[in-house]
């Protein structure tokens, strides 16, 4: 077993001052079962906890960790903007080089808005959506988790999904009124829903890969149905690309799919781990925002040097280094191909997804292409498989609706190690 003991004080006092003893709830292990652990330092694809146990990483912060923690391009990008101010509440240079780039890399994007956080990207993109249009209804997809924004708290994925609470209390009735929901993957239910709010649907936003009920690729033609869908109806469509975005390709799912969204939602990558989020596209659209246009959208942090300097060099290093999305996928690869000999040989028959650097082991034999299905996995399961691959040094996401990331660090040598540490879980847990 390993020694938790700091790990397991430092969450004992955590509970006294910090509601559930974490800032999120996906962190808290509920539904795994056990405590967190508490990450002391990282570098490359490997986190250290306070008890000096390591892990090898298949969260990567959630995503963004693209080039491994504590990449040397961007600890040194920080470094040196650090001594010039940590913040600003002015423009700054550092602004105007990342969403040049932003505009270069993603071709959707004419114009590009910062923020701090995925959710508020999301939130501030419905906003404009509904300005840019006169409507107020939003169409969300049942799973899909677009951060905690009151619009986006109906049916989510992600903590929410995890916690059985996918509607929370504390969103008003009117708010939950103006989104509408429809099943991932099923473009009949979508249109039919858009027919029934005729002239009153702003806004239709998905993840295109969904990433909160686990990893769920779109059908073949969904997006493009969706694109074609929104055309014709005058309705903005919003592409969630806050897991996707530089991750997938240089150009996000959208360059995967070929299917250009009207605006899109960044978030954590560009920040290469610091806390930033961003919206941009069209310029007709995008010169809604305040100052230019009418819609207010603001914040003293927006822009943050800091922030920008660490995510700029890691969009600078993505664009000049195709190599990474190579990488990324033929390790992601050799796990989703290791995991499926590794259930075929334990005679296990369940199901794996897999995009690029993102995928998923569901504990069910039913394929999952929406919420319904996801929601047939067997939960307690993966929370013990969670804690077996704990056990032997490797660091999943703590929930089964949730996706697992590979980063550029990863080695042939961690690829053996995983597979080997699941397979031996999943012949421990059956
Ligand atoms: C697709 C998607 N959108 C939005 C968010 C919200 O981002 P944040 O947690 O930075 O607010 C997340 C992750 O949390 C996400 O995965
Ligand atoms: N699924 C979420 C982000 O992508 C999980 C992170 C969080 O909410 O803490």
């Amino acid at each position: 077993m390993l020694d938790k003991s700091k790990s397991v004080h430092l969450f004992e006092t955590a509970q006294n001052f910090i509601p559930g003893g974490v800032n999120s709830p996906v962190r808290a292990f509920k539904a795994v079962g056990g405590d967190p652990i508490f990450m002391q330092s990282a570098k490359g694809a490997i986190m250290t906890d306070v008890d000096g146990n390591e892990y090898i990483d298949l969260i990567n912060s959630w995503g963004p960790m693209i080039l491994g923690h504590a990449y040397d391009e961007i600890t040194e990008a920080v470094s040196k903007a650090i001594p010039h101010s940590l913040s600003f509440g002015t423009p700054g240079a550092l602004e105007v080089d990342i969403a040049e780039l932003i505009v270069k890399m993603k071709p959707s994007i004419e114009k590009v808005r910062m923020v701090n956080s995925g959710t508020e990207a999301t939130m501030s993109a419905i906003r404009l959506a509904r300005g840019y249009t006169s409507r107020e209804k939003v169409i969300k997809f049942e799973g899909c988790y677009h951060g905690h924004g009151d619009s986006f708290l109906i049916a989510a994925g992600s903590g929410a999904m995890t916690m059985g609470e996918p509607n929370s209390p504390g969103v008003t009735r009117g708010t939950a009124n103006d989104t509408l929901t429809a099943p991932y993957n099923d473009l009949e239910a979508v249109t039919k829903l858009v027919a029934a709010n005729k002239d009153q649907v702003a806004a239709i936003i998905l993840e295109p890969v969904a990433g909160n009920m686990g990893c769920v690729l779109p059908n073949e033609g969904y997006l493009q149905g969706l694109r074609d869908l929104c055309t014709q109806e005058g309705i903005v469509l919003i592409f969630d690309e806050v897991m996707t975005g530089f991750r997938l390709a240089k150009g996000g799912a959208q360059e995967l799919f070929g299917v250009q969204a009207d605006l899109t939602t960044l978030g954590k990558i560009i920040g290469g781990g610091m806390p930033v989020g961003a919206y941009g596209g069209k310029k007709e659209i995008m010169d809604y925002v305040s100052p230019q246009g009418p819609v207010y959208q603001a914040g003293t942090l927006s822009g943050n040097p800091i922030s920008m300097a660490a995510g700029l060099a890691m969009l600078k290093h993505l664009d000049t280094h195709p190599e990474v999305y190579e990488h990324i996928n033929a390790q992601s690869a050799k796990i989703a191909e290791g995991t499926k000999e590794n259930l075929k040989k334990l005679g296990l028959d369940y199901t794996t997804n897999e995009v690029g650097s993102m995928h998923s082991l569901f504990f069910t034999n039913v394929k999952v292409t929406d919420f319904d299905t996801a929601k047939t996995c067997d939960t307690a399961l993966f929370g013990k498989y969670f804690n077996a691959m704990l056990e032997r040094g490797i660091y999943l996401a703590p929930s089964q609706y949730e996706t697992l990331f590979i980063c550029n660090a990863l080695t042939d040598e961690h690829v053996e190690a995983i597979l080997k540490a699941s397979y031996e879980s999943l012949k421990e847990i059956h």
